[in-house]
């Protein structure tokens, strides 16, 4: 195993309790890549999220950049990992734009005001997934595929090494769908992030450069995505079989 890898998983066992989701899972992921998450419902996929952002003890050894992840105690706060949950909230009025530039954390002084060019690429971000109208809106008074955009838009701006986003495009409409998963291949090529993306969006994954991640195999490897995975993949997830897998 490099040391160098921005993501190595070896031997990783989780659950909750007597429910063991992920029986001794490893896979690496050597250089910057998109690595999409698959598997049928409650397989562990945002188990495995749960663990790599230490909400979930675990089994097993998680190196970050060759880091030893439990040993790095605000990954989020130094720039190694963003998250993106399944159901972010927020729980009071806010203006979209407001949000968005929180992305900028990481560069802010203590209580000192966002700058101008802080506000300056929350803006660039919020054009860049296609919601710029959105700007001086509320969030809360934003459709659920809207509030997905914008918090896309802000997790572009935290500059983290490795993303974890839980089915981003679950609310989007299909030309959101193939414009956000553009997007995200555009992080890895051109800003060299590593991204781990949850879905069961299998049509848009077919033409992406990247590994697809089957959670609901018996032992998960990472498959170099092409149209000859996926289709495989689905398949296998289509069939009566693969539910008595696991
Ligand atoms: N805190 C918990 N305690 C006990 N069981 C849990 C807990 N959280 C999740 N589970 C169970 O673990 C299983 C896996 O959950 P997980 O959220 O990882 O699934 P998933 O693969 O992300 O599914 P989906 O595609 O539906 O989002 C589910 O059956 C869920 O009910």
């Amino acid at each position: 195993m490099s040391d160098f890898s921005v993501l190595s998983i070896q031997h990783l066992i989780a659950g909750y309790g007597q429910r063991v989701l992920l029986r001794n899972l490893s896979f690496t992921v050597p250089e910057p890549a998109f690595v999409s998450i698959v598997g049928h419902n409650g397989c562990g996929k945002t188990t495995l999220f749960r663990a790599l952002t230490g909400q979930l003890p675990y089994q097993g050894h998680i190196t970050l950049q060759g880091q030893d992840l439990r040993a790095i105690r605000r990954p989020a706060a130094n720039g190694l990992l963003a998250h993106l949950p399944q159901r972010a909230s927020v729980e009071f009025s806010l203006p979209v734009r407001e949000l968005v530039v929180m992305g900028r954390f990481r560069h802010h002084r203590f209580l000192g005001a966002y700058s101008t060019t802080d506000y300056a690429l929350a803006d660039a971000a919020l054009s860049r997934v296609g919601v710029a109208h959105l700007a001086h809106q509320d969030f809360t008074l934003l459709s659920g595929g809207e509030q997905q955009l914008v918090w896309l838009a802000q997790l572009s701006l935290q500059d983290a090494a490795l993303y974890l986003l839980d089915e981003p495009t679950q609310q989007l409409d299909v030309y959101y769908r193939r414009r956000v998963f553009s997007l995200l291949h555009s992080w890895v090529q051109e800003q060299h992030k590593t991204i781990l993306c949850i879905t069961h969006d299998l049509d848009n994954l077919a033409e992406l450069p990247g590994y697809l991640l089957n959670l609901s195999r018996p032992v998960p490897n990472l498959l170099p995505l092409s149209p000859a995975t996926v289709y495989a993949e689905r398949t296998f997830l289509e069939s009566e079989e693969s539910l008595a897998v696991k």
